[in-house]
């Protein structure tokens, strides 16, 4: 089974004295595909991630990475993966050019290869006219850029990108995603996290942790469907006042507020939820109208989180 697979997991723990920040994950990551993981901070993403690239031993649970036990072969893991962190990890004091001989070097990369090689990269993520600045000196999405191409230098056949696009700008993150899709065609596999829910709807499947737990796991499209809530949308002349009303209201998970419309979200367990709604809304001084809608992403993430974080920001 795991020869179809890129990542599988069973049970996967890590603990740190009393926090348990990752709690008995499964995973089965097919390859050639991107699968994302969306949670809030401290969620367990990266420490999920260390795990799997063998830099962290689990506490419990077990897993392969392309076909390697963790964490006892995970060595052999090492020199077929590629890990960008969110902070890039680039030696700033190298310049650009140098920063790619060094991971050529690590990965022991033929002399005469790794020239082309590295040629090839600095042409693709446009940076050969930049070779020889210092990688400290580059805007945040060229340091982006660098990253990538260094931990592309040995041809991984799975990348691991830790929040890879959150310093970035909106241009460079459109442009990282055409670049990973490139990637994946070509064979490679892709976990990435993010926080960004326009970049969990383009995983092929994704992983939703919170406190350390899958809360929700898919094809992003099937989790809008299959979300285990409802959702009504509503405009109203007094938005605040109506947000206010419903919040305390039993069975919302949430409440938002998108200029003059709410978005709400409710549990499944209430029966009729539109009628919910404008019973409270009723009465009230408020002019309102208010439809049952379909849930998106975000839905999918406060109604898997049951709303812990929406709430907690409103
Ligand atoms: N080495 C460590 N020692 C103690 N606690 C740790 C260690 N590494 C992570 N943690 C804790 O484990 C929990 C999960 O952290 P982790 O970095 O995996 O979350 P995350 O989802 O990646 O968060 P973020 O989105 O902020 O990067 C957090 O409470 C964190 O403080």
């Amino acid at each position: 089974m795991t020869g179809d697979y890129a990542v599988t997991a069973s049970g996967l723990t890590r603990r740190f004295g009393a926090l348990t920040a990752v709690d008995h994950v499964d995973l089965a990551i097919s390859r050639a595909t991107i699968h994302g993981f969306l949670g809030p901070n401290g969620s367990g993403k990266s420490t999920t991630i260390r795990m799997l690239c063998g830099l962290l031993s689990p506490t419990e649970g077990e897993a392969t990475v392309l076909g390697h036990r963790i964490p006892g072969e995970s060595e052999a893991i090492k020199r077929k993966i590629g890990y960008m962190t969110q902070r890039f990890s680039l030696y700033e004091d190298l310049t650009v050019r140098e920063n790619l001989e060094f991971m050529a070097d690590i990965y022991s990369l033929p002399r005469k290869h790794a020239r082309q090689r590295i040629d090839e990269l600095l042409e693709k993520y446009e940076l050969s006219d930049r070779q020889r600045q210092w990688a400290g000196t580059l805007s945040g999405g060229q340091k982006q850029r660098l990253a990538l191409a260094a931990v592309t230098v040995h041809e991984p056949e799975l990348l691991f990108l830790d929040e890879p696009t959150s310093a970035v700008d909106p241009q460079s993150r459109r442009e990282f995603w055409e670049t990973l899709f490139e990637l994946c065609e070509k064979g490679t596999t892709i976990l990435v996290s993010t926080h960004y829910m326009d970049e969990a709807e383009r995983c092929h499947r994704l992983a939703i942790l919170d406190r350390g737990r899958v809360a929700a796991d898919g094809a992003p499209q099937g989790l809008e469907r299959r979300i285990d809530a409802s959702i009504v949308e509503m405009e109203t002349d007094d938005p605040r006042a109506a947000r206010l009303l419903l919040a305390d209201l039993p069975g919302v998970l949430s409440v938002t507020q998108l200029g003059v419309r709410l978005r709400v979200l409710l549990d499944r367990s209430i029966a009729d939820p539109l009628a919910e709604v404008q019973a409270r809304l009723f009465g009230r001084g408020l002019r309102f109208e208010a439809r049952l809608t379909h849930a998106n992403l975000e839905d999918v993430f406060v109604a898997a989180t049951r709303g812990r974080y929406l709430k907690a920001r409103a």
